[in-house]
């Protein structure tokens, strides 16, 4: 027979109430002494990702703001920005080859198009019958002289007639799909151009192409405009004409459709929108310009804030290649990391390493991070950036492409966004340690200001964890 607890006195529950009270008490100084407490936050990620915008979205959200001199900076960085925009453009196109008039739109080009893609497609089959044949040793319907004549037939349509050129107009154009028959349509048209200039001047002839759009080009790349740029100068007015010829530009406009092919700073079509405003003489960034200006960090900086009582040592560092040898010095007790990662960068390749895939430069730097030894406690917030470039990417670039292992459909952003998430978090391969992921829009103020009030919540509850207060 067991004995039955007796139950508590009076005198029992009073004092285990007491006890209760007192714990409670001891647990709410704890917490007081917790809100005076520092966190240090590291921004990283690999270049152009969007450390330091949000670094710029701290500032205006909790109130540090930008002095006038950091204004005075930011006003000749964005005129410089817009400088840097056009002649990159001017560049691309003699690179990609692309003439400036170039109308991918134009109803001959759609049909030669159309008609090239039909006769790739009967070449490719035929080839593809004539090797099944040549393995099989039986004779393949179709002879090499007909293979012959098909391929000569294709490369013909590529050859544009003087229709086509004659009806390239300028006006201000969409962004068009990449396309590689149009891409080789524009190359055949360029080196054709090419080629007559070139007898032209031998003829003696002066400037066959001395027309406003060949003027604007010029006018953009010549030294005395880069000696206009800087704090207190006023830009010379023929300067803005020429970009706006320029960016209305159709050919332009392709090469701009085309810019993941090269290194084209994010916030060109921003400034494009807002050339006249920023041209201006006595221009004053409004904080929408602030947050799309672009400027390569190389030295660490820090900036503290106060938030809910808790004052935060935010660092924001440089992402390059070159620049992350310098991480490791901050190190020492991080209490949480936003790492960015640009998810519209899938198509594009590194600016400091041509030919490595920015996105897969994002996933090795994020997985030595999340497994790095001495973060094993440390809180890791995942901030995939730049949704609003990515959701009109995916209109006209698809994620399969270069990244085989997605089956989804490339145009839903719902799947090619989960497809992200879900590979940036099986990279973290320390036991019970959550990556918390959020898809955001770092120069969008109104959606920062949400994300980092969830984000704050997330660290102060990850900090009362380790402190075993919850
Ligand atoms: N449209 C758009 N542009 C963004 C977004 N985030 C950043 N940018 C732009 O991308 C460019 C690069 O952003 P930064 O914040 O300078 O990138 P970073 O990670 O600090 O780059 P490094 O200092 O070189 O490491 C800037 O022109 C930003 O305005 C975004 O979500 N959407
Ligand atoms: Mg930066």
């Amino acid at each position: 027979m067991g004995c039955a607890a007796s139950a508590p006195t009076a005198e029992e529950k009073e004092a285990e109430a007491r006890d209760n009270e007192i714990e409670k008490q001891l647990l709410q100084e704890k917490r007081e002494l917790m809100s005076e407490r520092t966190i240090k936050l590291l921004l990283l990620g690999a270049g152009e990702t969007g450390k330091s915008t949000i670094l710029k979205q701290m500032k205006i959200i909790y109130g540090v703001g930008f002095t006038p001199a950091e204004i005075l900076l930011f006003a000749t960085t964005i005129q410089l920005n817009l400088l840097q925009c056009i002649k990159t453009l001017t560049m691309a196109m003699d690179i990609l080859k692309i003439p400036y008039g170039f109308d991918p739109e134009n109803p001959t080009v759609m049909q030669r198009k159309h008609k090239i893609q039909a006769l790739e497609k009967e070449l490719n089959q035929e080839l593809s019958h004539v090797m099944s044949a040549m393995a099989s040793n039986s004779p393949p319907e179709m002879s090499a002289s007909n293979l012959q004549a098909l391929a000569e037939e294709t490369a013909g349509l590529m050859s544009p007639s003087s229709s086509i050129r004659s009806s390239f107009h300028l006006s201000s154009g969409r962004v068009l799909q990449r396309d590689g028959s149009i891409a080789k349509m524009a190359r055949r048209i360029y080196e054709e151009d090419m080629e007559e200039e070139a007898r032209q001047n031998r003829k003696g002839s002066f400037e066959l192409k001395g027309d406003h759009v060949m003027k604007s080009v010029r006018v953009v790349n010549s030294e005395r405009i880069q000696k206009e740029f800087g704090a207190g100068k006023t830009i010379p007015p023929d300067f803005l004409k020429a970009v706006e010829i320029l960016w209305s530009d159709k050919g332009v406009q392709y090469c701009f459709s085309r810019s993941n092919e090269y290194q084209l700073v994010e916030c060109c079509p921003y400034l494009m929108k807002n050339m006249k405003r920023i041209c201006a003489p006595g221009f004053k960034p409004t904080e929408e310009d602030i947050l799309n200006a672009r400027i390569m960090t190389t030295t660490v900086s820090e900036t503290r804030f106060i938030a809910d009582n808790i004052t935060y040592r935010v660092f924001d560092v440089g992402g390059q290649r070159s620049e992350r040898r310098k991480w490791a010095a901050f190190f020492d007790d991080v209490e949480a990391i936003i790492f960015l990662v640009a998810i519209s960068s899938f198509d594009q390749t590194c600016a400091e390493a041509e030919g490595m895939n920015r996105m897969v430069e994002s996933i090795n730097v994020f997985s030595s991070i999340v497994n790095y030894p001495l973060f094993k406690k440390t809180g890791i917030i995942l901030f995939l950036n730049k949704i609003d470039l990515f959701k009109e990417k995916i209109k006209t670039s698809q994620v399969s492409n270069y990244f085989p292992t997605f089956k989804g459909d490339n145009t839903s952003f719902e799947e090619t966004s989960r497809f992200f998430v879900e590979k940036f978090d099986s990279l973290n391969g320390i036991p019970n340690k959550t990556v918390y992921t959020h898809l955001t829009w770092a120069t969008d103020t109104k959606q920062i200001t949400k994300i980092l009030k969830d984000v704050r919540a997330c660290i102060r509850k990850l900090n009362l964890e380790s402190a075993g207060l919850e």
